[in-house]
């Protein structure tokens, strides 16, 4: 199997607000996230990709319109989870690109979460 992999970026604020009051994340504050989209292949096509990169120029798209410099609380439903990013990542990749096996989205540069069916 082949697998690629490739990170897009963004800055934004949120609030866990759901969490006790003395949980630092209960407090307004943001985070320069990074998203990384994993997607594999068993075989290359014609030009010896999974997937030209330049094919994820759509997520980048998504991302800087829906959610570069926003207050996440106000973009997705429930909490703004690394998971729950993760996941939502995951449902628009897969939508786009079936060779998508799993989205990893970090808050910090010391942590991360993962969607993978
Ligand atoms: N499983 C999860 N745990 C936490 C999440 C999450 O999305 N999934 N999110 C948070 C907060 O958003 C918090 O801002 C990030 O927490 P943390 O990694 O502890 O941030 P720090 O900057 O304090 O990290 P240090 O490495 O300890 O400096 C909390 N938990
Ligand atoms: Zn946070």
């Amino acid at each position: 199997m082949y697998r690629i992999c490739k990170e897009f970026h963004f800055s934004a604020s949120h609030q866990l607000a759901h969490l006790p009051e003395h949980h630092q994340c209960a407090r307004l504050h943001g985070h320069n996230y990074v998203v990384a989209v994993e997607l594999a292949a068993p075989e290359l096509d014609a030009n010896g990709f999974v997937r030209d990169y330049h094919d994820l120029a759509a997520l980048k798209s998504y991302i800087d319109t829906r959610f570069d410099h926003r207050h996440l609380n106000d973009v997705l439903d429930g909490p703004s989870t690394a998971e729950a990013l993760a996941r939502h990542f995951f449902d628009y990749c897969a939508g786009q690109w079936p060779e998508t096996v799993a989205v990893r989205v970090s808050e910090t540069p010391r942590s991360w979460a993962e969607y993978r069916p």
